[in-house]
């Protein structure tokens, strides 16, 4: 496995929390990495340390081969925060349109990608009169327009409907078939059979960093939540 991004004894506290407490792993190159966790356990600190905007304590986090944050990264990396970041009183149009040039990118590149996320019929419409799925998609289309190498996602597919799940999930495999890697969170464990590697995450700590079909192997289950709570119980019993 080529990895794109490498994370060594990352250690990162927030408020008077250690948040994580020494993480280790690596994202593959050109596939989609599931980042898989209950809420709170430090999915969005370990993405936010991978884009280069989260304090660290110790530890070092690299990206494409240069550290996380760098200058020279910042037309390589994308990322979808959880709220979402668009300007409200522009059309969708006018936002990728915004970012497109701030990145270089020509205008079939917004048509392309207006279409790519479902909002090619609602482009004209200001974000203000959006519903919430619909202004997630338009935040997911200003990381996705300059079509950065690598991508990271928190959480892109919450509120929307099972048809544009399965839709955007199967742009995420495509972008990964052409070369993008891709980190995307979720908490919802059905999400993880979409994705080439999953990491679980628990508390800070990586509890497992495995293919689907070698989760469902190692856990004898063919359902991630399932497969989730038998690798917990299986930790526990080990620290007893
Ligand atoms: N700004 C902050 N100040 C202090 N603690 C924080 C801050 N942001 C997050 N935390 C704490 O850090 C821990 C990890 O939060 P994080 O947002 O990384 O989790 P998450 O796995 O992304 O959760 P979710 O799935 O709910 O988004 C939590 O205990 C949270 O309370």
């Amino acid at each position: 496995m080529r990895s794109a991004i490498t994370v060594s004894d990352l250690v990162v506290e927030r408020g008077r929390r250690r948040v994580l407490p020494g993480l280790s792993c690596s994202i593959a190159a050109g596939a989609v990495t599931g980042l898989l966790g209950p809420s709170g356990s430090g999915k969005t600190t370990l993405m936010r340390a991978i884009v280069g905007v989260q304090k660290v304590r110790s530890g070092s986090v690299s990206v494409l081969g240069e550290p996380a944050g760098s200058a020279g990264l910042r037309h390589r990396v994308g990322y979808l925060t959880q709220s979402p970041s668009v300007y409200s009183d522009l059309s969708v149009r006018a936002n990728l349109r915004y970012f497109a040039t701030l990145y270089g990118v020509g205008r079939g590149e917004v048509e392309q990608t207006l279409d790519d996320v479902g909002l090619g019929g609602a482009a004209g419409q200001l974000v203000r009169n959006l519903s919430g799925g619909q202004r997630a998609r338009a935040s997911l289309a200003c990381a996705l327009v300059a079509r950065p190498e690598v991508l990271v996602l928190d959480e892109p597919t919450v509120g929307q409907d099972p048809v544009l799940r399965y839709d955007l999930w199967r742009h995420f495999n495509r972008l990964a078939a052409e070369g993008t890697t891709l980190l995307v969170s979720s908490h919802v464990m059905d999400e993880a059979a979409r994705c080439d590697r999953i990491l679980l995450i628990r508390e800070g700590a990586i509890v497992a960093d495995d293919t689907p079909d070698g989760l469902r192997e190692s856990t004898g289950t063919r359902d991630m939540d399932e497969a989730f709570l038998r690798l917990i119980r299986e930790q526990e019993k080990g620290r007893v």
